[in-house]
Formats: structure tokens, sequence, C-alpha cells
């Protein structure tokens, strides 16, 4: 258990210092018990001894730990030779157990408020990891961990701002969405690793065809969304082909991606964007399995 030579300590002391106490004084009889005084200092004792033994059971060892344990030890010995005092008489003429009774006292009193601000101190150094912690925690959710390319989450954020934007000053905000095709078979094919390669590979692609105020994110599993602030759909459009092309020459022929791009309407909401978006690469994907249908009925 932890903290226990502190509890054995303790006691021990308390022991001795009840054989001495019983070897200098005299038990009281009965009749000359204050009953009530008794009672008020055993339940001071028994309750100083539960602070004592909760600090123990809850506290890690440490500095801070040993000067709480150390102030509420001696607070406990102090009701203790209370407790005494109430079935011991010592004679007149000793004044060690009037010492020892007031002495530890405000010992135990300094010892406790110095433990406490320490705790209190210790307690901030705390909270201030925890919100570190918490800080990193919360950057590191923004990241889609396959292609370290930033989260939904992020572009949601990014795209909320730019709208105000977008809203406020009339700046054209465009977006691209690419869609690889036929991942889902290729990853059967080829493995789950060779599909992240190839995940990978497009984030890379995206990352060289961007502009420095372009934000690329993963959408979802083999989708990306590509943010274009102060893009009118011309400029657009060329971004969009422009990113195709990298990012088919990047798969070198093993996969390839569409590409579709949407210019925000103003007061348009995130998800009514995305929704056009979705619905546009849905029309492109169509349109291309029918003319590649057609290709192979030409071939044949
Ligand atoms: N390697 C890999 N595969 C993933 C990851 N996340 C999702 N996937 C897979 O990506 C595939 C996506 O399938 P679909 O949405 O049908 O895409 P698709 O096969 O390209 O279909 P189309 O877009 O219609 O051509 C699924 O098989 C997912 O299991 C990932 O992080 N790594």
């Amino acid at each position: 258990m932890k903290n226990v030579s502190s509890l054995c300590l303790t006691l021990c002391v308390s022991i001795l210092l009840t054989m001495l106490a019983l070897f200098i004084g005299d038990l009281k009889s009965v009749n000359d018990i204050d009953w009530v005084d008794a009672v008020g200092e055993a339940t001071t004792s028994m309750m100083a001894a539960i602070w004592f033994i909760l600090l123990m059971l809850c506290r890690p060892r440490g500095r801070v730990t040993t000067v709480l344990l150390l102030g509420s030890a001696t607070y406990w010995l102090t009701t203790w030779l209370d407790l005494l005092d109430e079935f011991i008489a010592y004679p007149l003429q000793s004044h060690l157990f009037t010492w020892l009774e007031s002495l530890p006292a405000p010992v135990s009193m300094t010892l406790l408020t110095w433990g406490l601000v320490t705790w209190y101190r210790e307690q901030q150094a705390v909270n201030r990891q925890l919100k570190q912690r918490e800080h990193f925690h919360r950057e590191h959710s923004l990241i889609d961990p396959v292609t370290q390319l930033y989260s939904l989450r992020y572009l949601l954020i990014q795209l909320n701002r730019e709208a105000v934007l977008h809203d406020k000053r009339n700046q054209p905000l465009s977006l691209v969405m690419v869609d690889i095709k036929g991942f889902a078979h290729y990853n059967r094919v080829h493995g789950v690793q060779k599909g992240d390669e190839s995940l990978n590979e497009v984030a890379s692609a995206l990352e060289i065809a961007l502009r420095e105020t372009d934000l690329a994110c993963r959408y979802t599993s083999d989708r990306f969304a590509v943010l274009l602030p102060e893009t009118p759909p011309d400029e657009a459009r060329v971004l969009s082909q422009l990113i195709q092309a990298c990012c088919n020459s990047a798969l070198k022929g093993a996969l390839t991606v569409t590409t579709v791009q949407a210019t925000r309407i103003a007061g348009e909401s995130e998800h009514a964007l995305f929704e056009r978006l979705n619905q546009q690469l849905a029309g492109a994907k169509r349109t291309s399995s029918v003319a590649m249908d057609g290709e192979d009925v030409r071939c044949l």
C-alpha cells in the first residue's frame, strides 16, 4: 500500500506517547472523567486519523504528499494527546505533556497549510500539462493519419472562415473535388498497403499542384477536396484540370482520378456546396463510364 510506512511510524509514535503518558501520569477514576469532553476529543482524533488515511491512500508519493502527511500525522498526534489528557492525570510538576499538547498543533497547522499551498501549485502545473495535451490531441485530429493532409474537420473550419469573407467582401470561393476511380477494386487486387501508397501519391501531387493559399484535405476514403480562396469559376476550371493531370501523372497509369469544381453561391451553406460537388462528381463518373463502355464497343 502507498505511504504505508508513514502510517506505521505514526502508530508507533502514538503507542510510545501513550506508554510515556501512562508512565508519567495516573489513570483518572471514572467519576473524574468529563465524558462530554472525552467524546469530543475522541471524535476529533478519529476524524484526524481518517484525514491522514485518506491522504495516504489518494496521494502519489512525492514532496507535496510528504509535507501533507507530516502535517496531518502531527495533527492526529496532537488530538491523540488531547484525548489521553481526558483519561490520564499528569503530576503538576511535569510540564512535558502540557508542551506536547500545545506545541505540535501550530506546527501541524503550518505544515498542512504549506502542503495545501504546494498541492495547489502542483495541481496548476498538472492542469497546464493537461491543457497542452488536449491542444495537441485536437491539433492532431485535424490531420489525416494516412496522407498527412488536413482532415475534413479542418477544411470545414477554414471553409466557414472563407465563406464569411466571401459573403462580406464578395470574394469568389471555389472548391475542387478529386476522386480516384476504381479504388476499391485496386485495393482488392493489390492490397491495402498499395492502396495507401496511391492515396499518398495523390496527396503529394495535390501539394505540388496547389498555390500557397489553397488547402487540400482528405474528404473521405478515396476522395479529396481542395479549397480555392479568391478563385473565380474559370480559374477553378483550369486548376481542376491541372490537379487532374498532376494526380494522373503521379499515379503513373495504375489508377486515374476524376475532378469536378464548383464556385460558392453567396449565402450557400457548406452542406449545399458539398452536395452540389458530390452530384457533379457522380455525373462526371457516369459520363466517363459511358464513354469507356463506348470505347470498349468501338474496340470490339
Ligand atoms: N488503402 C486504403 N483504402 C481505403 C482507405 N479508406 C477507405 N479505403 C477503401 O477505399 C474504397 C473506396 O471505395 P469506393 O468509394 O467504392 O470507391 P471506388 O472503388 O473508387 O468507386 P468509384 O469512386 O465509384 O470509382 C473502399 O474499398 C475502402 O475500403 C484507406 O485509408 N486506405
